[in-house]
């Protein structure tokens, strides 16, 4: 992972610093951070791109509500990082992810969609936030997930997550089924459901 540049990136939660590292297969990936994060284990989202729920307020998923809540509590903490991967639709890509939506209104749920489609449940590679943790030079971090599969990802790669912060918010009538879907299938860790 080549790192590319940095600059300050000002939001309405704080002002946080951007660098983008290009993977060896051109895709560039972000690190979205605020403060010093040596010493005590920083706050960490590792967040997949989902170009509709992130950027176009898209209420079919929960992203955008997550990426939102990951940054405001780094904000509140002073400290931590978003690691944006461009990993979108789980790692098949926005054109295959809106497939599986049209298959989803259809009926299929989102595990089905991606089976129909003759993609895994879940396509996504951890090996970047690996990479670009060693980058950051963390092994200890305080994860922000609802997701076992992130979690083992992480673990058996020699990340230590000291503590696992749930990232629950953004459950409205049109992600409901979504949302039950993850937990059902995936695994998902909802704790108010
Ligand atoms: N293939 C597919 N991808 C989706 C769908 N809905 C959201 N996504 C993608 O799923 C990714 C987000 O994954 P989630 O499973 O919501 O969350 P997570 O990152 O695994 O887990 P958390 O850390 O708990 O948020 C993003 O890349 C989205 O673009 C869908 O119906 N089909
Ligand atoms: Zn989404």
């Amino acid at each position: 992972m080549e790192r590319i540049a940095e600059a300050k990136l000002p939001t309405p939660f704080a002002e946080f610093r951007i660098t983008v590292f290009k993977a060896p297969d051109g895709k560039e990936h972000v690190v979205i951070a605020l403060g010093d994060l040596s010493g005590a284990p920083p706050l960490i989202r590792v967040h997949s791109e989902c170009l509709t729920g992130d950027a176009l307020f898209s209420l079919r998923c929960d992203c955008g509500a997550q990426l939102n809540i990951a940054l405001q509590k780094i904000a509140a903490e002073g400290r931590g990082a978003v690691l944006y991967l461009r990993q979108e639709g789980r790692g098949i890509g926005l054109g295959n992810k809106i497939r599986a939506y049209e298959l989803q209104d259809l009926g299929a749920d989102t595990v089905e969609a991606n089976h129909q489609l003759g993609f895994p449940a879940d396509a996504r590679e951890y090996g970047l936030a690996i990479e670009l943790l060693h980058q950051l030079g963390l092994c200890h971090i305080r994860l922000m997930t609802n997701n076992p599969r992130k979690l083992d990802a992480l673990t058996k790669e020699g990340i230590v997550i000291d503590e696992r912060v749930p990232i629950e918010s953004g459950r409205n009538p049109y992600n409901e089924k979504y949302l039950d879907a993850k937990a059902a299938k995936l695994g998902h860790l909802f704790e108010s459901h």
